[in-house]
Formats: structure tokens, C-alpha cells, sequence
């Protein structure tokens, strides 16, 4: 972590002049690794695959340009955002090099040149958890208490260190090969003091938390709950809880917090995720609860582990080498940390935390490796004002409290629990350096490096007790992100500035000890590798793919839609300033433009404002389930057939997508399917562990277990629906992908395995009127074309033109004219009919509005039948979501 930006920068394949070349290496500290194909793309970067030249280990590259690559107003706002984009990215490498958690993606390395970052993870290669949605829809609960169990475990884990995740959402949580997930993206979190309160308020809309909207001060882990209570609903019912297609009416619904539960979901896990998803922080589950929720403990007789080390309160004197190790995080020199922990140690409060603790343990009520939350009625609610006079709480309630001399006490002292023992993991391994991360099966331990960030990229960031912080500012990332940049910590300040100790709260709660013997072991549970087989692992016999066409076939586009740039698109904003009476906010091409994405400060939003008079629709990135705008979020355009469908209540985009990838057509699908085979998806026995481990060896042994055709056996049948499974010759499936393809206006090559694919809209630009319609805020037009179903694959949609709205300044994507209007429409039904249910448009040209995605033909051993699987690379969550649909329904399986 400290400082050390010259030999990170050197360590890189240099890089010099302002054209920077193409870099096909990275050296680390790790080794040489040659950089392969992008993986994935953010709103920070590409993700690429690389591999070490020595050991031809895989890992995942997290590109992040060091610039930032939006559009902004003037140099001093393009300072900021890079200067905002430096301290993000510097603290996320800080924060994941110390983390060790298996469910938790680890890095390997980190490097920074002159132009970028280069951050290295552990390859994790099962997937997306949103991949897997999209592909199969919702999960069985016992396949999500398992997830939900890791996330928990997860999430435990760095609120007990005092981090905060605030991006937690269905996209950031990818799928080990052990089908474990594995958390991502700690690009926006921060540690937090129990004692102060956070204004950053960021994170992905539809994940987002109330408060966060609402731009109220907040002290971390609650907003995580929040987030957490959104995923286990998208995993239990395939769609978001909240969604609509007028950002105001997102923010209302979301504020409101009223959810809908279907029939299906059992009365714990409802009971569960409405316990989460309160709206009033205080009253919302806290973490604690969550463990040991009669859901989250169903089969496995206790709560989730959370890997944390045993510890021991930190005595003096404090060691030096740790202390030198922590200037990466912006506490100040070692001299002030050793300063600050002093102080922390030796306060009246640590020491009484210290004694409370030992009487909690000498009472058995908590262990000191407060591996257990303690046991309370989940169903009652204590109030918080009680819990704020605990002392001799559980740990659980401590930790939450801040009275946990072990956990979460400080963030300081949380921070040099970790780097100390990110050293005693290192000093023992023989080979330092090396890491004994509590791991999944089969996983090798991550070698990580001394991170080193640069000094540079430490200055003046939020991340704790940091002078010159202000509420707000803008950032420059474009994620999904409510608003705001820095934050404060403010009780944590006040008691620096000080030097005042926060009063000592008195004991309360007593909890009966928890129960510390799990019935299964979590890992063991690989829910996701459900009813397979190992008995097939390779068919020789199915026919190569056809011949490969490298080039990208150029379908031909058609209709145009329009945008227009808007610096302000990427904004999601913390309160919608108009709330717009509800005739007004009806999904309309012209209004809707629901910014799935992206944040930026609240100031930020009030200088938009201010300048043009008017109160932008925000947008924000793309989140799953939902109708998205583009990776650079900006403007979504109203689908009415959508709205018809879902009248009043949207149908949520998954109930939709679930529907029709594997509902809609189930009945006859399955029923001809079942006279073609003795055994169906559904039906397959669960696997026993005895299975499991069998095809961990298969896996292991047979590597990529590809066959000589490149079709991968692949062993997650549970996540297959009828409508992702075809008896048909490999053959005829590329056939029919191909003519879909072209049909839907994607352009594809051939690649292992399956289809490499890029949808792109053709857009035409039409000189700008003047100085402010280039600036995005006139007249200036784009006319954007979105491919459409080609010749005969399908009909367009009869769906009535909706009436044009009249212009509202907030949730007009563009100031179009009838003829356009037109235009977009035409375009509009052609997007719906090519999949494009919402079509997003954003603010920046070029790479963001392309849809890329691949296409595998895979096989699924025990029922003999190919599988099609969808794997999103770039661009918008819900344009992504629907193509995939799209190709599914025109495959016809
Ligand atoms: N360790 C990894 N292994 C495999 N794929 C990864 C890994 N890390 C990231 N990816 C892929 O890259 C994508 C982008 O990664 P990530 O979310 O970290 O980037 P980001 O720029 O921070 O994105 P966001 O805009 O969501 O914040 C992921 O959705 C995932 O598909």
C-alpha cells in the first residue's frame, strides 16, 4: 500500500509519447504476462485475460486508463475526474491486495504506468451470476441460500475489516470453476467507522438503497444489507424488485420500498428479504441478523464462517513494519498512524471494549475469533437506540457498534489487522510472497504482491479521516452510481480534531451461544453444479464447427433513432428534481430516459441544473434486470409494448425474459422434449458430494475438458432451461445461430466453441448547430440505427405508436421533430422486434453502445443435448439481456 508509484511504473512495458501503443504485456512483480482477449469491460476499463510467460498461469487484467475517457466541460472538471478516477482506482488495489476471503476475488498484482492500471485478479472462469439468470432465470432456494450464504460470509468478512462494498449487485458476483461465487469490483468501496457517517453516495440504482437516494449521510454496512436484499431477490425471482422506465418513478418505488413477493418464494426467505429491504436504515436487518436468519441457516445449522483470523487486541508496542505498510490508504505518514492507533489503544473506550469482549468470551457468549454472529429473535426488531446502549452485546452487536476491539473498531485498526496479517500469511509460506488464502477446493493460493500504490494516487482521498474532503464532488467514473464523490467521516473527525473519546455505550442484549457446528460445509454444497453427470464428459463423435469466418460478416442496419449527447447523461441523481405527475412519466421514446447508470455528485447535478435551467433525466449504467441504457448510461427510450404488457406494475424485464426464454415456451417444448428423452433437466437427481467430487477430478484432470471439436462438456445442467438445450445436430445449431445472427443484424465470427458477436447502431451525425448543440445541450442529432430483424425472421410489432410526448427537459433524450419522430419510432420497433425492448443511447459514441457478447455451443453430457450459453463482454446489461432473448426465441430449440 505505500507509496512507491516510480517502480510500479517502471515494472510496466513502457509506454512513451502520448500515442500509447497497444500493450500486449505487463510486467509485474508476479512475472511477465502476455495480455489475451478482453473478458470484460466496465465503466473503469477492459478486462482481458492474460497469461504468465513462465508458468502459463491465467489471470484477469483490469485495464483502467488512467485519463478520463468522458467528455467534460472544461479542464478543471477533467482534473477532478481523473484525479477522482486515481483515488478510486488506487484505494479499490489497496482495499482487494489486503482482503483475503474466498468468496472474494483476489488480486495478484498491480501496476501503474504513465497512462493506466493495471490490476490483476485471479482468473475467475465460471461465469457471470447474471449470465446465469439471464441463461436459466430465477434460482431454486436451496441453489441461492448457498450463494446468499457466500455473499453473506463475504460481506462479513469486510465489514468486519470496516469496508464497505457499496457496489454489490448481481453483475459484480462471478462463478468460480468450483461454482462458488466469487465477489468483484471494489472499485467504490471504502472503510467506514461505525462512528461516522459517508456521503458518498454511489453504487447501482437498482441495487442502490434509499437513503442513498435520498442523500442522506450513512455509516456503510447498511447500505451493503440493502444491496444484498436485491441480489437474493434476483436470485430467487429472476427480476429486480424495484424497476420502472421513468428514472423519478425508479427512485419513488425504490424510496417506497414496497415489494412484491411471488407465490412461490417460501415465508422465510420472504421474511428474509423483506427484513433487508426496509427502507428505514435503522430498521433494516443488520448483518448479524442475516446469518443467523432460519433461512440463511436452513441445512447447514449455523451461520455462514467468515474467514476471519483469530486476532487479539492490538497492544503496544505496535510494529513498525505493519506501520510502514498502511501509508497506502492516506491515514498519513507512519508516524501519524502509529500516533492515531496509539491513542485508539490506549483510550478508555478500546481498553473497556477489550475488557467487555473478554467477559463475553470468559461467558461463552462469543468466541474470540467472532466466528459466530450471536442468536436472537430474527423476527423482532430491536431499536437501534437500545442496541446503542450495549456494551456486553454479542459480538455481533459490537462489531455493529464499533465496540469490538477485534472488529471494525476503527478503520485504522481494522487496517492494520489486515496488513498484518497479509505478512504473517506471507512469512509463512516458505516462498514470501505467497498467500494461504482460505480458498475453495481445488484453488491454488494467490501469490500476491507488496502493493505498492502510488503516492500520487493516494493524496487527498476519502478513505478515512482525510483533510480537505467536501460532501460531494464530481466523479468521473461513469458507473451506476447514485451521486457524489467524497465523503466524511464526520463523528471520526470530530474525534480527531478533539481528541475526544465518544462516550462508551452501557451493556444490553444477552444472546444464547451460537451454535458453531455446521451441518454442511459450505463449500461442499456446490448447489450450482446440480444433477451432473461424469460419466460424459466428451463426445469425439459431434462435428467440428464449420468452417471459422474470422471476419466479422457486416449485417446489413436499418431505422434510426436518435441521441443526443448530453454531458449530463451519465448522472444518476440522488433525488429526481421534478417528479413528474404519472401521465407524464409513461415510458415514452421520448421521456423515459431512464439513466440506468452512472453517478456523480450531487453538486455536480446542481450545477447542471443551474446552468441549463432544467433538471436533466440522470442516467445511470447498466444494471441487470433491467431495461439499461448503455455501459456510459444515458438515455432509454420507452418501449410500449413493454407497457402494455405490464400495465401499471412493469413486468419486470427477467419476468419477461424468464418467460419467454424458459417459461413461455415450456409447456410444448417439454413435452416434445420428453418424448425424445428419458430424462429430463428438472428431473435429474441432485448430485452427492461423492459426485461432485468426481467431477472436480474429471474437471481437474481433463483441464478445459474441451472436446477435440472445441465444445465443452459443461457440467452446470441445472442452470439449463428447455429453451437453452437442443437435441439437434451441432450442425443445424450453428446453422440456426447463424441465420438468427443475421437475421438480428449481429455481426459474428467463429470461434471456439461458438460465436464471437458485436451489435452495434449505425450512427449518423448531423453537423452541430452551434457551439451549444455540440456541447449536447440544442439541437445537435444523431440519428442512430440499431439492427433489426432482416428479411422475414420475424414481424415487426403491431404495437401502436405511442403519442409524442410533450418535451420535458428531465426525461427528454432528444428534441426531435415529426419526421424524426418517425423515424425513431420505426427504428424503435425494429429495436423491440430485434430485442431491443428499451434501447438505450449514450452519451458518449463509439465502443459504448456496442453490444458484444459470445455465443458457446456447449455440451451437456448427461442428457446428450447441446446447450447454448450467452456471455456478455461489453455493453449494456439490458440490451444484452435482450438480444440473448431475442436469439433464443428465433432459435427455436
Ligand atoms: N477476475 C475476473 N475474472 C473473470 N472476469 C472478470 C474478472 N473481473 C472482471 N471480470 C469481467 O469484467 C467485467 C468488468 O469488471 P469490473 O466490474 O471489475 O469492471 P468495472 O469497470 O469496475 O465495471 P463496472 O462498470 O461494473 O464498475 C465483469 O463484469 C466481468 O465480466
Amino acid at each position: 500500500m505505500p507509496s512507491s508509484t516510480a517502480s510500479n511504473a517502471t515494472r510496466a512495458t513502457s509506454t512513451s509519447g502520448t500515442n500509447v501503443r497497444r500493450r500486449t504485456t505487463v510486467d509485474a512483480t508476479t512475472g511477465h504476462w502476455d495480455l489475451g482477449k478482453t473478458i470484460g469491460a466496465g465503466s473503469m476499463g477492459k478486462v482481458k485475460l492474460a497469461r504468465n510467460k513462465e508458468t502459463g498461469e491465467q489471470v484477469a487484467v483490469k485495464i483502467v486508463p488512467r485519463q478520463s475517457t468522458d467528455e467534460h466541460r472544461n479542464a478543471q472538471d477533467r482534473e477532478r475526474a481523473d484525479h477522482s478516477k486515481e483515488v478510486r482506482t488506487a484505494r479499490e488495489a489497496a482495499i482487494v491486495t489486503l482482503v483475503d476471503h474466498p468468496y472474494i476475488c483476489g488480486m495478484r498484482d498491480v501496476v501503474r504506468t504513465n497512462y493506466h492500471w493495471y490490476m490483476l485478479f485471479e482468473y475467475v472462469n465460471g461465469g457471470q451470476m447474471l449470465d446465469y439468470i439471464i441463461s436459466h432465470g430465477r434460482l431454486k432456494e436451496k441453489q441461492a441460500r448457498k450463494f446468499g450464504r457466500q455473499i453473506a460470509s463475504a460481506l462479513d468478512y469486510c465489514h468486519r475489516n470496516s469496508i464497505v462494498h457499496r457496489d454489490l449487485k448481481i453483475e459484480n458476483i462471478l462463478i468460480s470453476k468450483t461454482g462458488d461465487i466469487k465477489i468483484i469490483d471494489f472499485g467504490l468501496s471504502n472503510t467506514f467507522s461505525p462512528k461516522g457517517l459517508l456521503k458518498t453516495f454511489c453504487g447501482s440504482l437498482y441495487f442502490a438503497a434509499p437513503e442513498l437516494l435520498q442523500a442522506k449521510a450513512y455509516t456503510g454496512p447498511e447500505v451493503d444489507v440493502w444491496s444484498f436484499g436485491i441480489v437474493l431477490y434476483v436470485l430467487v425471482c429472476g427480476k429486480v424488485p424495484f424497476d420502472d422506465q421513468s428514472m423519478p418513478q425508479l427512485h419513488a418505488k425504490i424510496k417506497k420500498g414496497v415489494v412484491e413477493y411471488p407465490p412461490w418464494l417460501s415465508a422465510e426467505c420472504k421474511n428474509l428479504i423483506a427484513r433487508m429491504l426496509v427502507t428505514d436504515p435503522a430498521q433494516r436487518a443488520t448483518l448479524a441478523e442475516i446469518l443467523v436468519h432460519p433461512w440463511m441457516t436452513k441445512g447447514f445449522g449455523g451461520p455462514p464462517e467468515n474467514y476471519l483470523p483469530p486476532r487479539k487486541p492490538l497492544q503496544l508496542p505496535l510494529d513498525p513494519r505493519v506501520l510502514k505498510k498502511m501509508d497506502g490508504f492516506d491515514f498519513g505518514t507512519a508516524e501519524y498512524i502509529e500516533q492515531q492507533l496509539t491513542k485508539i489503544v490506549q483510550s478508555e473506550e478500546y481498553q473497556k471494549s477489550v475488557v467487555a469482549m473478554e467477559r463475553r468470551q470468559q461467558s461463552g457468549l462469543a468466541d474470540s475469533q467472532n466466528k459466530q454472529s450471536g442468536m436472537f429473535d430474527f423476527y423482532k426488531r430491536r431499536k437501534s437506540t437500545t442496541s446503542r446502549d450495549t456494551l456486553t452485546g454479542p459480538s455481533s452487536e459490537a462489531v455493529q457498534l464499533g465496540t469490538d476491539p477485534l472488529n471494525a473498531y476503527n478503520p485504522l485498526l481494522s487496517i492494520y489487522f489486515l496488513v498484518k496479517e497479509k505478512i504473517e500469511r506471507e512469512e509463512r509460506e516458505s516462498n514470501p510472497g505467497v498467500l494461504s488464502m482460505p480458498r475453495s477446493p481445488g484453488e491454488k493460493p494467490l501469490q500476491l504482491p507488496d502493493l505498492q500504490p502510488p503516492a500520487a494516487a493516494y493524496t487527498n482521498t476519502a478513505a478515512y479521516e482525510m483533510a480537505g474532503e467536501a460532501p460531494t464532488g464530481g466523479r468521473s467514473r461513469p458507473r451506476a452510481r447514485t451521486h457524489g464523490e467524497d465523503e466524511l467521516q464526520e463523528d471520526a473527525k470530530k474525534a480527531r480534531s478533539t481528541n475526544r473519546v465518544p462516550p462508551v455505550p452501557s451493556p444490553a442484549i444477552v444472546l444464547p451461544p451460537p451454535d458453531h457446528t455446521p451441518v454442511k460445509k459450505e463449500s461442499a454444497a456446490v448447489g450450482l453444479l446440480r444433477r451432473l453427470s461424469t460419466r460424459r464428459h466428451k463426445d469425439p463423435e459431434r462435428p467440428a464447427p464449420a468452417a471459422t469466418n474470422d471476419a466479422y460478416t457486416t449485417p446489413r442496419k436499418s431505422f434510426s433513432m436518435r441521441r443526443q449527447r448530453d454531458p449530463s447523461a451519465n448522472r444518476l441523481q440522488p433525488e429526481p428534481a421534478v417528479e413528474k405527475p404519472a401521465e407524464l412519466l409513461t415510458p415514452t421514446p421520448e421521456r423515459t430516459s431512464l439513466g440506468r447508470s452512472t453517478s456523480v455528485s450531487a453538486a455536480e447535478h446542481s450545477r447542471d441544473t443551474s446552468r441549463r435551467g432544467v433538471s436533466e433525466g440522470s442516467s445511470v449504467r447498466p444494471t441487470a434486470m433491467t431495461p439499461q441504457p448503455s455501459r456510459r448510461g444515458d438515455r432509454q427510450y420507452g418501449d410500449a409494448s413493454s407497457d402494455a404488457e405490464t400495465s401499471g406494475s412493469r413486468t419486470m424485464p427477467l419476468t419477461s425474459r424468464t418467460k419467454s426464454m424458459g417459461h413461455g415456451r415450456k409447456e410444448s417444448f417439454q413435452a416434445r422434449r420428453a418424448r425424445r428423452m428419458d430424462t429430463r433437466t428438472e428431473d435429474v437427481p441432485e448430485e452427492t458430494d461423492q459426485d461432485l467430487r468426481e467431477v472436480e477430478a474429471v474437471r481437474s484432470t481433463n483441464g478445459a475438458s474441451e472436446s477435440p471439436n472445441g465444445i465443452k462438456p459443461v457440467y452446470l445442467k441445472g442452470l439449463f432451461s428447455v429453451s437453452t438445450t437442443s437435441s439437434k445436430p451441432l450442425a443445424v445449431i450453428r446453422t440456426d445461430i447463424i441465420r438468427v445472427l443475421k437475421q438480428l443484424g449481429v455481426e459474428y465470427r467463429e470461434i471456439k466453441g461458438g460465436f464471437s458477436c458485436r451489435h452495434a447502431p449505425s450512427i449518423d451525425m448531423e453537423k452541430p448547430k452551434d457551439d451549444q448543440a455540440a456541447m449536447g445541450y440544442g439541437s445537435h442529432r444523431r440519428k442512430i440505427s440499431f439492427g433489426g430483424l432482416m428479411g422475414g425472421g420475424n414481424t415487426e410489432p403491431t404495437t401502436p405508436t405511442p403519442p409524442r410526448p410533450r418535451r420535458d427537459n428531465s426525461y427528454t433524450a432528444s428534441d426531435s421533430s415529426d419526421d424524426d419522430e418517425e423515424r425513431r419510432v420505426r427504428g424503435q420497433q425494429h429495436n423491440r422486434a430485434a430485442g431491443e425492448t428499451s434501447t438505450h443511447v449514450q452519451s458518449d459514441l463509439g465502443e459504448g453502445m456496442v453490444l458484444k457478447f459470445e455465443i458457446f455451443v456447449v455440451k451437456v453430457p448427461l442428457l446428450s443435448l447441446h446447450g447454448i450459453q450467452f456471455k456478455k463482454v461489453d455493453g449494456g446489461t439490458w440490451q444484452y439481456k435482450n438480444m440473448a432473448q431475442t436469439i433464443l426465441n428465433e432459435l427455436k430449440l
